[in-house]
């Protein structure tokens, strides 16, 4: 079998196009654009990349951005400082505050010190304690994004066996729970799982955010499932340049899937699509308005 790729660029596209409309609207009965901060603690460049693009996806979708960037011997306080300010600022309805941080500072502190309402990464314990109890919530990216494509292919998850191989609180355990909710039946796999080939060959759905490049081989795909490859791994390749790696061995794993999310564009603009996405949520409740239809 040879997979269907999923165009994960295509759909993202699709998404801010919406996104765009619902800002316009916003804007014309509020008299303000969403508005989205980012803040950049230092100086790594796939970093500064990461946070470049997400500007220039603001500003197309028709809201403010406001971008900070501070020296990488910003102070945990100094830190705070600025995320005081933007919590205070009305025209602020989305913060984010890219990861990771520089030594000094302690992330956990910094995320729980962001207005929930404005925690567009869904990072925050209040939306995480909201997303585990099925409360609304604002939803971290990256998986809101996985499935987002999981829905558009498939269209019912419920009954699917789900295997998530990860558990960060950044991916894995959200993603696991968006998955409970649409009522599959979800493994959640990690490091110390016994048997991970033999755990995946069960999934119908699989959802690898690992960190390692093509760490899942073609063989623990069951033929016909759907794979959504979060991983995004800088490999050096033999002219000594770098190319980009998903956690699954595309090629091979191609041949067996129904369908799969190719890296680059598959899961890494849907988690800028869905950021926009939360930022004119996020402006509608703070607003008072009911939540945007079609996104
Ligand atoms: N507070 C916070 N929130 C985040 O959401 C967050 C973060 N920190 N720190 C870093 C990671 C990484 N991340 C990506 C977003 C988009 C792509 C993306 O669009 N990737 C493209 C291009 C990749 C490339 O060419 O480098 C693709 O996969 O096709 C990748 C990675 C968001 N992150
Ligand atoms: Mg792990």
């Amino acid at each position: 079998m040879t997979a269907k790729i999923i165009d994960g660029k295509a759909a993202a596209a699709e998404v801010r196009a919406r996104v765009a409309g619902i800002a316009a609207e916003f804007a014309r009965t509020t008299g303000r654009q969403p508005g989205l901060a980012t803040v950049l603690v230092g100086e790594d460049p796939a970093s500064a990349v990461y946070v470049r693009s997400k500007g220039k996806a603001t500003s197309e979708a028709g809201m403010a951005s406001f971008s900070h960037k501070l020296p990488d011997t910003t102070s945990e306080t100094e830190l705070l400082h600025l995320v005081d300010q933007l919590n205070r600022d009305d025209n602020v309805d989305g913060i984010l505050v890219q990861l990771p941080l520089p030594p000094q500072i302690d992330a956990s502190r910094v995320i729980a010190a962001i207005d929930p309402a404005k925690d567009v990464d869904g990072f925050h314990p209040m939306n995480a304690g909201r997303l585990a109890t099925g409360l609304e919530a604002l939803v971290p990216c990256t998986p809101y994004g996985c499935l987002y494509l999981l829905k558009q292919e498939l269209g019912s998850i419920a009954g699917k066996e789900a295997v998530v191989i990860g558990r960060s609180n950044i991916v894995g355990k959200p993603m696991a729970l968006l998955l409970i909710g649409e009522s599959a039946t979800v493994t959640v796999a990690h490091s110390r799982t016994r048997d991970l080939p033999d755990v995946v060959r069960r999934a119908d759905i699989v959802v690898a955010a690992v960190g390692r490049p093509e760490m899942v081989k073609s063989d623990w795909i069951k033929p016909g499932a759907t794979v959504i490859d979060v991983g995004i791994n800088r490999v050096p390749t033999e002219d000594s340049k770098s190319r980009l790696v998903g956690d699954v061995d595309f090629a091979g794993a191609s041949e067996r899937a129904g369908a799969i999310t190719p890296v680059p564009g598959g899961v890494g603009p849907m988690t800028i699509a869905m950021l926009l996405r939360n930022t004119v949520v996020a402006a509608h409740r703070r607003a008072g308005l009911s939540d945007p239809k079609g996104v």
